[in-house]
C-alpha cells in the first residue's frame, strides 16, 4: 500500500478524556484509517479534517451506555463505532458483523495490529446471522433507517437487552415512522438520548430502546 499524505485533523483534548489509558491505541486506529482509509475506500477525503471529532470521538461517546457482555456492531465498514468501542471498552466482548469483504479484511488486520482480544469480525450481513449470535447490546451507525433496522436486529439480541443506534437529526422521525416495526417487533422504552451535551466536543443522538 502506499502512503497517503495525512492532513489529519489534529487531536482535539476530550479524546484523551474520552478513551483514557486506551488513548494510545485510539491514536493507533485513526492513524491507520487517516493512512489507508481512502485507499480502502472507508473514510472519503473530506472526513480527513474532521476523523476525530465526527467519526472517533463521535463513536466513543457510546462507550459508556454498554454494560460487560456481548455486543454486536452491525455494519461496522470502517470500525465505526464498533472497533473504536472495543479500543475504549476492554471489559466488553464485540462482535463487528460486516458484509463487505474489504472491509472485513481491514477490521481484522486492525484487531491484530491492536492485539484487541476483545473483538471477533464476522463476514455476513445481520439477518444471515440471527441463529448464531445473542447480543446483550446491538449498536449500528449510519447502516438504514430504523424501520430498517428493527427486523434484521430485534432477533440477534436476547430478551431484556439493548439496541443503542447512533442517529442525527433523525431520529425522532425515524421513531415515528417505525412505530409498526416498534410494535411488530416488542420494542419498549424507545426513547432519544444526546450524548456530550457537556462535553468540549459536537453533542450526538441516539436511539436506545429494549427488546422484550
Ligand atoms: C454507510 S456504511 C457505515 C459504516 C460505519 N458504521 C460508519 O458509521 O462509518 C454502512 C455499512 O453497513 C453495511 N451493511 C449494509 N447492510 C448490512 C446488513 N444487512 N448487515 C450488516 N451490515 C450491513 C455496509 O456494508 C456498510 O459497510
Amino acid at each position: 500500500m502506499t502512503d497517503h499524505p495525512i492532513e489529519l485533523e489534529v487531536e482535539p483534548a476530550i479524546a484523551k478524556v474520552l478513551f483514557e489509558d486506551r488513548i494510545e491505541l485510539a491514536r493507533a486506529f485513526t492513524f491507520d484509517l487517516a493512512k489507508y482509509g481512502e485507499q480502502l475506500g472507508l473514510v472519503g477525503p473530506l472526513e480527513y479534517p474532521r476523523l476525530w471529532t465526527r467519526h472517533i470521538v463521535n463513536s466513543v461517546l457510546m462507550a459508556p451506555l454498554l454494560r460487560p457482555g456481548l455486543v454486536g456492531d452491525i455494519g461496522s465498514g470502517a470500525g465505526l463505532p464498533g472497533l473504536v468501542l472495543a479500543i475504549a471498552r476492554p471489559d466488553v466482548n464485540f462482535v463487528l458483523i460486516e458484509p463487505m469483504e474489504r472491509r472485513t479484511e481491514w477490521l481484522q488486520r486492525e484487531v491484530d495490529a491492536l492485539a484487541l482480544t476483545n473483538v471477533q469480525v464476522r463476514r455476513a450481513r445481520a439477518e444471515e446471522v440471527h441463529d448464531e449470535f445473542t447480543f446483550d447490546q446491538l449498536t449500528a451507525r449510519a447502516v438504514s433507517a430504523l424501520s430498517k433496522l428493527i427486523p434484521i436486529t430485534v432477533p440477534l439480541v436476547r430478551s431484556g437487552g439493548e439496541l443503542v443506534f447512533l442517529k442525527g437529526r433523525s431520529a425522532e422521525a425515524e421513531i415515528e415512522k417505525a412505530s409498526k416495526a416498534i410494535r411488530k417487533f416488542g420494542l419498549t422504552d424507545v426513547r432519544v438520548e444526546e450524548l456530550g451535551e457537556n462535553l468540549d466536543t459536537e453533542a450526538t443522538r441516539v436511539i436506545r430502546a429494549t427488546v422484550d
